[in-house]
């Protein structure tokens, strides 16, 4: 699905208003009422609900919210911040629309500012996609009061003060919110790391918005959502044998760190590969007959480190490299043997990376479009430089898979996806319990298996990193956050995999 800008956001808005022929404040409408459905869902009418309602349209969203909350016996105080001579006209309309009983008071001024009960309930109305510089002055101090009151704060479309797809200048004052609902599409800003505090939960409400605008939209940044992974996934035929589902070829593990290899093997033969080689260090190999025996396993000459590759490479589909391989001179030999003399695709993870980032010479030996990289934010960090804020970081993903034809999963909790040709893909499966060791070995094992299968690269990492989340979400449930371990993952890929070949609800 895709991911709209500001200005976008205001075409669909345009066009949906043409194409339909409703006037905008049906449009409005529409968006006060998908927004008050979420919100009877999640708080009770014996809730009083204070609602900041700025100038323009979504100050106008909260006044139509307060009206149909109203409507529903919550009460409700609203409150307008600035002056109402320059509001938007729909906004002008829904204030005649509230019910008599319903007074707004006018905030003009810092002494107008309420004093709100412990844990009260705000609806944050002040700004939404149409913000174009940061609040100050009286919408600064409201914000700043709002923040330190301790109340649970509901933003309507974006935490006001927030830009929707730029970087919001340093220093800016911006609505701290529990929950963010936000209309139709997801916007840039939710997906990043560095707005978590401002956005906390955000939500999705649909409000019609023009089909045909948002299929003809242009974007390079999208959203993974079931709908677009479900159908990629390939049907086994009746009369399939092992042999069609690829030989993948897994180099990893190290002294003390076997069980990475045994995490990504585990993962790997989960995800459906026909058949699965290890090498690893020659101190692997009880481990890993014992615990993988559907794998067969190579030894390294080397007993604690990954030295040099098997024989006969280009026997295997894919190679999976790096889980638990360490940085020790002989590994590093190894993996520049590797970029220089594989012809197969290259699934690249951890010290693979570490190692390929250390030095310029392998960087520029990355073979194009053949290579997935799996890093974690430092590991990208080590590869492609450091930068100053999420945004310089998604341009950074773009460039490197740009110049080196390559795809990188940039891991978090929307893992980023970026592609040769441009697009970014946010993953939106997954949840803070796979915060914990192993979980990225077990990734790499998943699209690894994948690639062995004929996915091609990009449809890898899409399904790849959708599955590992969507195995998180199950794992969530029976074992909780706390608890969860990578092993809980790969015991749960197989009703994930499941899931996705059900028909969507
Ligand atoms: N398509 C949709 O998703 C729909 C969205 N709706 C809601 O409309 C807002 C966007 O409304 P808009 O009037 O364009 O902008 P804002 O309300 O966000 O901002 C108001 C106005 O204020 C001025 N302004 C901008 N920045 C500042 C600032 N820092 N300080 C003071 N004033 C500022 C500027 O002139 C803006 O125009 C969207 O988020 C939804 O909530 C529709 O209701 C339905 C369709
Ligand atoms: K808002």
């Amino acid at each position: 699905m895709k991911i709209l800008t500001a200005a976008q956001t205001r075409e669909a808005d345009a066009y949906t208003i043409q194409e339909e022929g409703i006037p905008s404040v049906d449009l409005m409408e529409r968006a006060a009422k998908a927004f008050t459905g979420w919100f009877e869902n999640k708080f009770q009418p014996s809730e009083e609900v204070f609602i900041f309602c700025g100038p323009g349209n979504n100050g106008g969203d909260g006044l139509a919210v307060a009206r149909l909350l109203h409507q529903r016996h919550y009460r409700v105080q609203v409150y307008i911040v600035g002056d109402t001579a320059k509001a938007s006209a729909d906004f002008k309309t829904n204030l005649e629309r509230l019910p008599e009983d319903v007074k707004p008071q006018e905030v003009k001024e810092e002494q107008d500012i309420p004093e709100l009960p412990l844990c009260a309930c705000v609806i944050d109305a002040l700004f939404g996609t149409g913000l174009t510089r940061p609040v100050t002055g009286l919408y600064e101090e409201v914000v700043e009061q709002l923040n330190n009151s301790g109340a649970c704060i509901i933003a309507v479309d974006m935490p006001s003060g927030l830009y929707t797809d730029s970087q919001t200048p340093e220093g800016s004052t911006i609505i701290k919110a529990d929950y963010t609902v936000t209309f139709q599409l997801p916007k840039l800003a939710l997906f990043l790391p560095q707005h978590e505090e401002h956005v906390g939960e955000w939500h999705l409400v649909p409000i019609g918005l023009s089909e045909r605008y948002i299929a003809g939209v242009k974007t390079d940044i999208c959203y993974t959502t079931r709908q677009d992974v479900q159908h990629l996934l390939k049907h086994r035929k009746k009369f399939s044998h092992k042999g069609l589902y690829g030989h993948a070829l897994l180099l990893g593990g190290g002294y003390g760190k076997m069980g990475a290899a045994v995490l990504a093997a585990k993962s790997c033969l989960r995800s459906g590969v026909g058949l699965l080689t290890i090498h690893a260090p020659a101190a692997g190999y009880t481990v890993l007959q014992t615990a993988v025996p559907e794998a067969m396993t190579l030894t390294d000459p080397n007993r604690r480190h990954l030295s040099e590759l098997p024989e006969e490479t280009e026997k295997f589909n894919v190679i999976g490299v790096g889980p638990g391989i360490g940085t020790a001179p002989p590994t590093k030999t190894a993996i520049g043997q590797l970029l220089a003399t594989a012809t197969q695709p290259l699934v690249i993870d951890a010290d693979a990376i570490n190692i390929i980032a250390g030095s310029e010479r392998l960087k520029e030996q990355i073979p194009e479009n053949r290579v997935i990289f799996t890093p974690h934010p430092k590991e990208f960090e080590r590869l492609a430089g450091k930068t100053a804020n999420d945004y310089e970081r998604l341009q950074r993903l773009r460039e490197f898979c740009h110049t080196h034809q390559c795809y990188i999963t940039l891991k978090g909790s929307h893992t980023a996806i970026g592609t040769p040709n441009g697009n970014i893909f946010f993953n939106t499966t997954g949840n803070p319990g796979m915060a914990t060791g192993g979980t990225g070995d077990v990734l790499t094992g998943i699209i690894t298996a994948l690639v062995a299968q004929q996915y091609n690269l990009e449809e890898a990492c899409l399904l790849g990193v959708y599955v590992h989340g969507l195995a998180g979400d199950m794992a969530l449930r029976t074992v909780g956050a706390i608890s969860m371990t990578a092993t809980d993952l790969i015991d749960h890929l197989p009703k994930a995999f499941l899931c996705l070949q059900q028909p969507m609800p």
